[in-house]
């Protein structure tokens, strides 16, 4: 188990990159003199049924921050009526924050007049809908070109670029079809495709996928994770499905009325859930689906066993772990930069599925509420790769005497 906490790094360590929206003390109340909620300690301390009762607000945001990082896919998940819309909409100023402070790239995002908004939700952050939001009498190829026809760009230019990203999001030979003639999952794409097309730094979906049915929806959930391993996009994705929020999040911020009440790694969340709340809602989680061989490895008792066996990225999960060491038929090692960090045998896999292992992960931010700043934890965002990509981190071997030079397959 790792001993890092919601604080500082641990040594050896990548410093977890740059943010691109940096979020503090942020509020949105709803109701009248709503500018009044946030300054007040005897209205904050209220619960949202006390604090409608007498004032007639709502507090849909309250006193959040986090970081999100570049490069990473950020998940906002909680039921209904929790906040997550509310929060993403006021990163672009698409509902209007009653306080805190929202930067992009260190900009201050609430200082922005209206030309610079524009080009922040044009150029900068683009936003995924759960409804489309297609032109109906368009084609597709016109409909993922409005972005940039919005933007000034000339009709051949803009043509070309809508058609490569038509192609990406895999709607090649429906180029000329109006959003009437496609199915959900199709329409969604489009959607996708018309945000993809601007080439923003970040991407913001708004419950994209929870109108379509599984099998449409799993396909989806795949071309994301498939468009985030290929390009790297820094991604906000608002879901109330933790299945969903689990698959997709580098980290997830869960949030109960109004507050972030953890913020982590699926590992984290699952492992260590900051109070009864996110204990219960991730209880039926199955722990080898998202507890990764970094918790579960020991070190390695000898040169021959750190020299042998499958190796595996430390992100691997204990699921991917099992199929590699039921394959080799022996412990599989877990490899960072051609060194071996920990092995993980039959014995210690089937400890976390039986729950009898210690698999509380790093935990970080779980400080209930947002009153603290969560941010800045020890983990920079898991890579998402193949195996035999390059692991998302650097540490020291456990035992660098028995480092080797292989890497993970
Ligand atoms: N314009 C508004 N005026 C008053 N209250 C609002 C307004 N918009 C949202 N709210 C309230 O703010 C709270 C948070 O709403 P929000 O839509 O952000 O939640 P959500 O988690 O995105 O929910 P869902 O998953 O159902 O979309 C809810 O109590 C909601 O009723």
């Amino acid at each position: 188990m790792s001993t890092s906490t919601s604080t500082g790094t641990p040594p050896g360590t990548a410093r977890p990159p740059a943010p691109v929206f940096s979020v503090d003390g942020l509020w949105k109340v709803f109701g009248p003199k709503a500018g009044r909620v946030p300054a007040d300690p005897e209205l904050t301390a209220l619960s949202p049924a006390e604090l409608r009762a007498r004032t007639g607000c709502t507090a849909a945001v309250r006193d959040v921050s986090f970081d999100v990082r570049k490069g990473e896919v950020f998940v906002v998940m909680g039921l209904s009526g929790s906040g997550k819309s509310t929060l993403v909409r006021c990163l672009t100023r698409l509902i209007e924050p009653t306080a805190g402070t929202i930067a992009i790239d260190g900009e201050d995002v609430r200082a922005m007049d209206k030309s610079r908004l524009r080009e922040l939700r044009r150029h900068r952050a683009a936003m995924v809908f759960q409804h489309f939001g297609l032109l109906p009498h368009r084609t597709v190829l016109d409909n993922v070109a409005y972005g940039l026809e919005v933007q000034g760009m000339g009709r051949a230019e803009r043509r070309e670029r809508a058609a490569e990203v038509v192609a990406k999001v895999g709607l090649e030979g429906l180029e000329h079809r109006r959003p009437g003639q496609l199915s959900g999952g199709q329409r969604q794409r489009v959607g996708l495709a018309r945000a993809l097309a601007v080439d923003p730094e970040v991407l913001l979906f708004d419950e994209p996928f929870s109108a379509l049915d599984p099998l449409i929806r799993r396909d989806m959930q795949e071309e994301v994770v498939r468009l985030h391993r290929e390009e790297g996009r820094t991604m906000v994705f608002i879901t109330h499905d933790l299945q969903e929020a689990l698959k997709l999040g580098d980290r997830i911020a869960l949030m109960r009325d109004g507050r972030v009440v953890q913020l982590g790694t699926p590992e984290e969340i699952v492992g260590s859930p900051a109070d009864d709340y996110v204990r219960a809602f991730v209880r039926d989680v199955p722990r080898e689906q998202v507890v990764t061989v970094r918790t579960a490895m020991r070190p390695a008792s000898s040169a021959d066993e750190a020299g042998a066996g499958p190796a595996l990225r430390p992100e691997a999960t204990v699921t991917e772990a099992i199929e590699a060491v039921a394959r080799a038929g022996s412990a599989a090692r877990v490899m960072s930069d051609g060194r071996c960090l920990g092995v993980v045998d039959a014995e210690a896999l089937l400890s976390v599925v039986a729950g009898t292992a210690d698999t509380a992960g790093p935990v970080e931010g779980s400080r209930a509420a947002g009153a603290a700043r969560v941010d800045d934890g020890a983990s920079p965002p898991r890579a998402k790769p193949g195996a035999g990509e390059a692991p998302a981190e650097r540490r020291e071997p456990t035992n660098p005497a028995l480092a080797t030079t292989e890497e993970p397959v």
